[in-house]
């Protein structure tokens, strides 16, 4: 499958919160990184028709999705930022309902549901209700009635939201296995969410798209521009306070700082290679100024 989101628009109150956005989706992990407000849960609300743009189309296949309508929703499982769940429902109970709203049959539906409650490792909690659970298990069962219809085309919206480290390694070889033959869109500011198995990130400022492109291609472009400094707190009080720092440790009387900066930022300042993390904060970072 194929998406072809072309020159979106959508304005609030006069403002754009996406301006003649575009972006081409085929089989694979798309990371939509952008910072609070970036615009990227309006962007995933359009994608799944909650919203309509002001301007542009989605294109499945070539086929405008405005004229697939309920087909079209049958092959996307989506996650929402802030899903809403039946607190009185039991985890089990919640999961064939929602079969029942996809169209699944019952008896594939109950497979199904059980199936991915081992996925997510919550099959203790089948007969649990869902308003006992903790955030955290609540946000798994969100990404269990995601892929409950096996969709082609699977929408998360920061989908590791209290999630402990363990599970987020769980979530992110889950998303990896499921990936084959798919489109997965990840949104998030939490990068080491797709750091390690996005196929593409998707850098989205503004409402705007600053960039389209392989996390690997992204680092690169960040050669010469990553350094550590090594300051006293007096020199970081008196000069270094205004870069952008991604890290400081430190070590005894010294801090050492990971900055970047297009240029050198210090004498003592030497090269090092960046992560997606510095990519992040080179885009969205503003300088620390504490
Ligand atoms: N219904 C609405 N009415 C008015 N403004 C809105 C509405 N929904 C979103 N916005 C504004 O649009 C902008 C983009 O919001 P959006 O939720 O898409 O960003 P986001 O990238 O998902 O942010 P976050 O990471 O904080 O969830 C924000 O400035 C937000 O306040």
């Amino acid at each position: 499958m194929k998406v072809n989101i072309n020159q979106i628009s959508k304005q609030y109150k006069g403002r754009y919160v996406l301006k003649d956005f575009s972006a081409q989706l085929e089989n694979g992990i798309y990371g939509l990184l952008g910072n609070n407000g970036a615009g990227k849960s309006t962007l995933i609300q359009i994608l799944v028709g909650i919203q309509k743009s002001d301007k542009g189309k989605i294109l499945i296949d070539g086929i405008d999705a405005r004229c697939l309508g309920v087909h079209f929703l049958n092959h996307i499982g989506y996650l929402p930022q802030f899903p809403g769940f039946y607190k009185n429902f039991t985890v089990i109970d919640f999961l064939n309902y929602m079969c029942v709203l996809k169209g699944i049959p019952k008896n594939k539906g109950a497979m199904r549901s059980r199936e991915l409650l081992r996925v997510v490792n919550l099959s203790s909690a089948e007969d649990k209700k869902i308003g006992t659970l903790s955030g955290g298990m609540l946000q798994r069962v969100g990404i269990a009635q995601a892929m409950l219809n096996d969709p082609a085309i699977l929408i998360l919206d920061e989908p590791t939201a209290g999630l402990d480290p363990q599970e987020r390694i769980r979530f992110r070889n889950l998303i990896t296995k499921f990936s084959e033959n798919r489109i997965v869109l990840l949104a998030t500011h939490i990068v080491s969410d797709i750091e390690f198995i996005a196929n593409q990130v998707i850098l989205l400022k503004n409402g705007r798209l600053l960039k389209q492109d392989t996390p690997q291609a992204l680092i690169d472009g960040l050669a010469g521009k990553v350094w550590t400094v090594s300051a006293t707190d007096h020199i970081l009080d008196r000069q270094l306070h205004q870069l952008r720092i991604s890290n400081m440790l430190r070590m005894g009387e010294k801090i050492q700082l990971r900055v970047i900066d297009d240029a050198k930022p210090d004498e003592s300042a030497v090269n090092v290679q960046g992560n997606l993390e510095d990519v992040f904060l080179y885009y969205f970072g503003e300088s620390a100024q504490w």
